[in-house]
């Protein structure tokens, strides 16, 4: 077996962390080969849930958790620390935006974000999921400046996910065959998810979602806004904000970051923008990135039409707000 891995998730007394600590201790992350070594943090009045959590991990009988460490303490829970699933934070409820959340939500990332520079690894890879998740994970990767900043990444994987399983089941074919599905910008109603360059395995052959869709209103119009709204679209049924799904999509995330992307196929995680396809420089834009060796690079020289350049000038006007709300929350 190999070396285990400090792996910390906050939040992990939440919703989101009831899942996600099962599937990193099942294997689905790091390998089945790969022991885990589980920090979990919570606030202080939700270290009885975290108990109650522990006890259950220790009853699922996980070969390859090692150990587990729940604290209060981000001392503690990011000492030597290897991986970071950034989940604690307030979730929003019906009628609220996610960017509504920022106030609440962008001071603990500050914080943890400083906890990070002085206890976790400096090769220590963060996914953000608290939302705003973008900007909070700008925030974060600011205020840890001994780590790279192209450590953190902010997760957009659900709604790839979404998009993937709304045009699987529009074709009425697995999930798995529907491949280069992108999400641009930002985890929000403004994100654009765009198929222009998506393919479709049907009976063997593999041909352009448009043509094997053949329905250009549909994916122009329904399909985008299915895939923007469905966040609240699961709050207003479950009365809660997706939590399966979430950890689904935050393993398949780090999955991708540790063990890479193979071939010419690409995933959506929101990164720093350097400035490609005309977007702002410095914000958390989620682009389609290749991995290779734990480093993202964005994909360059895809197409982009006059339809896709609106949509993708909107949602980055939004993170450039977010981040002067955010920059001036945090200094303020
Ligand atoms: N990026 C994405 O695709 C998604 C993001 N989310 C976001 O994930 C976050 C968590 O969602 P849920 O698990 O449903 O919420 P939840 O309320 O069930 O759990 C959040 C947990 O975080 C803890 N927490 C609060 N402040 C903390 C801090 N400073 N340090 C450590 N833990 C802290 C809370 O005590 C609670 O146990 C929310 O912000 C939600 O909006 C949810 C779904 C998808
Ligand atoms: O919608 C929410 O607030 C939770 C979330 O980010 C999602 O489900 O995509």
């Amino acid at each position: 077996m190999a070396e285990p891995v400090r792996v910390c998730i906050t939040g992990a007394a939440g919703q989101i962390g009831y899942s996600l600590v099962y599937m990193v201790g099942s294997g689905a992350v790091f390998g089945a080969d790969t022991p885990v070594i589980l920090h979990l943090l919570d606030i202080a009045p939700m270290m009885g849930v975290l108990n109650g959590v522990c006890m259950e991990i220790s009853d699922c009988a996980l070969p390859c958790v090692r150990d587990v460490i729940a604290t209060d303490d981000p001392a503690v829970a990011f000492k030597d620390i290897e991986a970071a699933f950034l989940v604690g934070a307030m979730p929003r409820k019906e009628g609220m935006e996610r960017k509504d959340l920022l106030a609440a939500n962008v001071k603990i990332f500050k914080v943890q974000g400083q906890a990070l520079d002085q206890f976790a690894k400096k090769s220590v890879k963060v996914l953000v999921v608290g939302n705003p998740a973008n900007t909070n994970a700008l925030i974060c990767a600011k205020y840890a400046p001994s780590i790279p900043r192209e450590n953190f990444s902010a997760m957009t994987r659900l709604d790839q996910n979404r998009a993937q399983a709304q045009i699987s089941s529009k074709l009425g074919i697995p999930v798995t065959d529907v491949k280069k599905v992108i999400i641009w910008g930002n985890h929000s109603s403004t994100q654009f998810p765009d198929v222009r360059h998506a393919t479709a395995t049907i009976n063997g052959q593999t041909v352009s979602v448009y043509d094997a869709i053949k329905d250009d209103a549909y994916l122009k119009g329904e399909f985008i806004t299915t895939v923007q709204k469905r966040g609240g679209a699961v709050i207003a049924a479950r009365k809660l904000s997706s939590a399966m799904s979430a950890a689904k999509a935050a393993c398949d995330h780090m999955q991708s970051i540790w063990q890479g992307t193979s071939g010419e196929h690409f995933v959506s995680m929101g990164v720093f923008s350097d400035g490609s396809y005309n977007t702002p420089e410095g914000v958390m834009y989620s682009f389609p990135v290749t991995i290779k060796d734990k480093k993202w690079s964005i994909v360059q020289g895809l197409p982009i039409d006059d339809f896709a350049r609106e949509k993708m000038d909107l949602t980055a006007k939004e993170l450039c707000d977010e981040r002067d709300d955010a920059i001036a929350a945090c200094e303020g």
